[in-house]
């Protein structure tokens, strides 16, 4: 059993897991490269313990999980996450083209014991796209054509427990349900380093959901857990412009586009209430096919990482910190030309003495594999579920396991 607050949420230890079909929620959301391959695989590494012992305590289990948002480019299907996750399992994941339909239904209805299916992306189901609170989404055809199939529903999906999404929070109403490994370690270990007496806490914040990280900002400052907030990616520009920076029309066509215009009087108004926010004093640009260095108040081309000014100022910022939280990188790294920023802040970080946690897809593999077993390190598989997480809010998946059907 793990205690998060007042919630009590039940972990393997605490079901009946021998010889029973078990629903197994993960996040294998990942970074997809411009082929629409899978560019970094950290997160379906994250689920391999859980798996291994489902299927060691002769369990028959389904994996569900989605992978991008409709209409992004990764929005893709799951066959190419089943099979590495059958080479890191060095066992058969069967990839199943359906989620909920008939073709899905009878393959789980004549699975044996120790076998492992991976549903095809939950997102292609309109229901996983509308949030709302656990009894209203037990009553979703997700639910009510998946449920009676299983014995048990695990939940090993930290990354996407801020989601109130049908898959995440739908299932424990109706079944016996508890956290997997990845969910357990995560909430356990974030508990134990994020504490009150560890100060200064530096976070530093970019990447390209600005929604998600301008509502993490404003709880951060409103309970004043952050001592600076150091802005990269999408979400620098966002500030850059509130602070009344012309970025250039180049770059303001593309937060326009991005519908990112539109949360400038936010920012401002975090900004006017002292939100300890830095933004960068310099970018990287590429300019006419040329890539350039170019000071904040005189951008000229495409925004595309941080500049080296930026990277050396925020580098002497996280040495002096405590506690350093890691999501979202500062530039477009999936092209080689635009990681120098976010290897730096992550270099600067690795130095320091004091606790570092990554968060995010696409930030976490920055790390590339020098995660040497450094115990003030903790790599988390989840960027807005961290944050959040961190920053006091309640996790909605977190909290319907913790009103799991006994
Ligand atoms: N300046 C920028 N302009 C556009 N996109 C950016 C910029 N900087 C970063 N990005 C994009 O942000 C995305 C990652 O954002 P996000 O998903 O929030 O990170 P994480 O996966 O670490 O949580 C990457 O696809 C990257 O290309
Ligand atoms: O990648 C994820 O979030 P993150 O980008 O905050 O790490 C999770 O898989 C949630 O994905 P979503 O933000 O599309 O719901």
């Amino acid at each position: 059993m793990i205690k998060i607050g007042d919630l009590d949420i039940k972990t393997l230890d605490d079901l009946e897991l021998s010889g029973r079909k078990v629903l197994l929620r993960v996040d294998v959301n990942s970074p997809i490269d411009k082929n629409g391959h899978i560019l970094d695989s950290s997160r379906l590494k994250a689920h391999v313990p859980t798996i291994k012992e489902l299927v060691e305590r002769k369990n028959s289990v389904v994996m569900i999980s989605h992978q991008g948002r409709p209409g992004d480019r990764d929005f893709v299907e799951l066959e190419e996450h089943a099979q590495v996750l059958s080479k890191y399992l060095d066992l058969n994941v069967e990839f199943i083209d359906d989620v909920m339909g008939p073709y899905a239904r009878e393959k789980i209805s004549n699975m044996k014991e120790g076998e492992v299916i991976l549903l095809n992306n939950v997102r292609m189901v309109a229901e996983e796209l509308i949030e709302g609170p656990p009894q209203q989404q037990a009553k979703t055809f997700l639910v009510k054509k998946l449920s009676p199939l299983f014995d048990s529903y695990i939940n090993d999906a930290f990354a996407t427990s801020h989601r109130s999404q049908p898959s995440l929070v739908g299932f424990p109403l109706v079944m016996p349900s508890a956290a997997g490994r990845v969910m357990e370690k995560e909430v356990s270990a974030l508990s134990k380093i994020f504490t009150p007496e560890e100060a200064p806490k530096v976070f530093v914040l970019g990447g390209g959901k600005v929604l998600d990280t301008l509502r993490i900002i404003e709880n951060l400052t409103k309970k004043r857990i952050a001592d600076r907030i150091l802005t990269g990616g999408l979400i620098a520009e966002l500030f850059a412009t509130a602070k009344g920076i012309n970025l250039g029309k180049e770059n303001m066509e593309v937060l326009e586009k991005l519908g990112i215009l539109s949360l400038i009087p936010r920012a401002r108004k975090l900004l006017m209430s002292g939100a300890p926010v830095e933004i960068p004093v310099d970018f990287k640009v590429e300019k006419d096919g040329k890539i350039e260095e170019t000071p904040v108040h005189k951008v000229e081309g495409v925004i595309k990482d941080v500049g080296i000014n930026t990277a050396d100022i925020y580098s002497s910022f996280i040495k002096d910190s405590k506690v350093t939280v890691l999501r979202g990188p500062m530039g477009i790294i999936e092209d080689e030309r635009f990681r120098d920023g976010s290897k730096a802040v992550m270099k600067a970080a690795l130095e320091n003495s004091g606790y570092v946690i990554v968060g995010g897809g696409h930030m976490v593999s920055v790390l590339e594999g020098r995660v040497e077993d450094n115990p003030k390190l903790h790599i988390s598989t989840g960027g807005g579920a961290l944050l959040l997480f961190l920053s006091g809010e309640k996790l909605p998946a977190l909290e319907a396991l913790s009103l799991s059907k006994v």
